[in-house]
């Protein structure tokens, strides 16, 4: 039977709400504030619903103080401010008070079906509720561990709504594939959806590229070009680095982002839209405002729901569960007939390894491996890991800060091959893309040897 532990400091709430959970074949316990609440051992309960402005303590720090039980939120300010907020947090969910009983019936199914799949159906009363509405169905994301089961949640709590969202994480966490998962949830599922890397776009060009121009606007135009904010009409834009859009397109975007109302570049006339924009950056924003390269109030405007990605190496056995699956993935595509194993070797050095470069350095190497093993046995040799970056990293990850460790061996490494490689063959021998061999040059200081 699962245990969920009610934080709530008003009795009648507390107790009704204890009532229509016992109806349910759960098994309360009751705390009156957080204090109270950590008399409790949290791994002793499959949920915490906890109201937020209690006396004391906020019910949303119990959100890191039972970092293994999910706390769904009840906010009586049924404002979005307040739910976002404990989203931001880590809440699994939230539910506005007063609330319906059948919702927060179905709402505590759901997270404890997400949670614990296995045991859902012990009671005919618990099953969750067969209504496919809400599901989400993250089914191009791998992962179970609990930081991606908690992103699946508030992906599925934003992507109904027409707000903008910022997605950040580094580079090959998902990001573009969250905005896909998003919009292929959202109400505009029917309609375009624009995907634009700001940071592939040259400078000069990059106004005329989103916001369209006139013929004649400019020397080379000699045609009109609609732009792709016009190109995602009805549907969503995808803007993706857009910590890179230059200061003088960033004042543009912000204007037709408030006034849902675009003007070619050479053009007079504006013409309304109706774009839901989806952002990502691997940046920090907030540092890019500090130093003035990115504007203030275009920050505010997009990260009014941020969602993060957590790195790979932070996600637990996710890592595992994510090759296994490209393993098939690819083996299916290259024509593979022979099933193809990791050898528990290869499985511990791909659960070691910290893969700077994320799921998209773990599908090279995966890739990679399906190619140049021979047989049925995938050997670490045809991961085309370093496994002396691996062992060292673990060494260093026992002992020290990761982000420290991290950057020593990527700065090791970089300064014993970078002489002898181009930047290309470089970021291929560490199995990353030029762009995060660039990305990890700028965020550990290591810049490019000219010569
Ligand atoms: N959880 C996951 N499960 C399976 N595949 C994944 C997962 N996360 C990412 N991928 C795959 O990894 C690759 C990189 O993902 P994506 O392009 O979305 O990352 P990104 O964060 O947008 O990277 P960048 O910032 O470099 O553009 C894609 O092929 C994507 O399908």
């Amino acid at each position: 039977m699962y245990k969920i532990l009610i934080v709530e400091d008003e009795s009648i709430i507390r107790s009704t709400l204890a009532r229509l959970l016992e109806r349910n074949k759960f098994q309360t316990s009751q705390a009156e504030n957080v204090d109270q609440a950590c008399e409790y051992n949290f791994d002793d309960f499959d949920l915490i619903i906890s109201d937020v402005r209690m006396p004391g303590r906020l019910g949303t720090e119990l959100i890191n103080l039972a970092s293994n039980t999910p706390v769904l939120i009840m906010t009586s300010f049924a404002s979005m401010r307040a739910a976002i907020d404990a989203i931001k947090l880590g809440a699994i969910d939230y539910i506005a008070k007063p609330f319906d009983h059948q919702e927060m019936i179905e709402c505590v199914n759901k997270i404890l079906q997400d949670f614990k799949p296995q045991t859902i159906s012990e009671s005919p009363k618990t099953k969750p509720s067969p209504k496919p509405s809400n599901e989400f169905n993250f089914s191009d994301f791998i992962g179970s561990s609990q930081v991606m089961k908690t992103f699946y949640r508030q992906c599925e709590r934003v992507a109904k709504t027409d707000v903008t969202i910022l997605i950040t994480g580094e580079s090959g966490t998902g990001k573009e594939l969250a905005a896909r998962a998003i919009a292929l949830h959202s109400n505009r599922n029917e309609k375009p959806f624009v995907s634009v890397n700001c940071a592939a776009i040259a400078q000069s060009l990059i106004e005329s590229e989103l916001f369209g121009h006139e013929k004649g606007a400019f020397t080379g135009a000699v045609n009109t070009n609609e732009g792709l904010i016009l190109a995602a009409n009805h549907g969503t834009l995808f803007l993706d680095e857009i910590g890179e859009l230059p200061l003088e397109a960033q004042a543009r975007l912000l204007r037709v982002m408030q006034e849902q109302e675009i003007r070619k570049v050479g053009s007079s006339i504006s013409k309304k839209i109706n774009v839901r924009f989806l952002c990502a950056t691997h940046r920090n924003l907030k540092k890019l405002v500090e130093q003035g390269l990115f504007r203030e109030d275009l920050y505010y405007r997009i990260q009014v729901i941020e969602l993060h990605l957590s790195s790979l190496k932070d996600r637990g056995n996710d890592v595992i569960e994510i090759a296994q699956y490209l393993l098939k993935k690819h083996s299916k595509k290259l024509n593979i007939l022979v099933d193809k194993t990791f050898t528990t070797d290869s499985l511990s050095i791909l659960r070691q390894y910290p893969w700077p470069g994320n799921v998209r350095e773990l599908e090279n190497a995966v890739q990679r491996s399906l190619i140049l093993s021979n047989g049925v046995n995938i050997e670490p040799v045809d991961l085309g890991i370093d496994y002396e970056f691996s062992e060292l990293d673990q060494t260093a990850m026992d002992t020290q800060d990761l982000d420290f460790s991290e950057k020593e061996i990527f700065t090791q490494y970089v300064m014993t091959y970078q002489n002898n490689l181009s930047e290309t063959q470089l970021a291929q021998q560490m199995g990353v893309s030029r762009k995060c061999l660039w990305e990890r040059r700028q965020r550990f200081d290591v810049p490019r040897n000219k010569n």
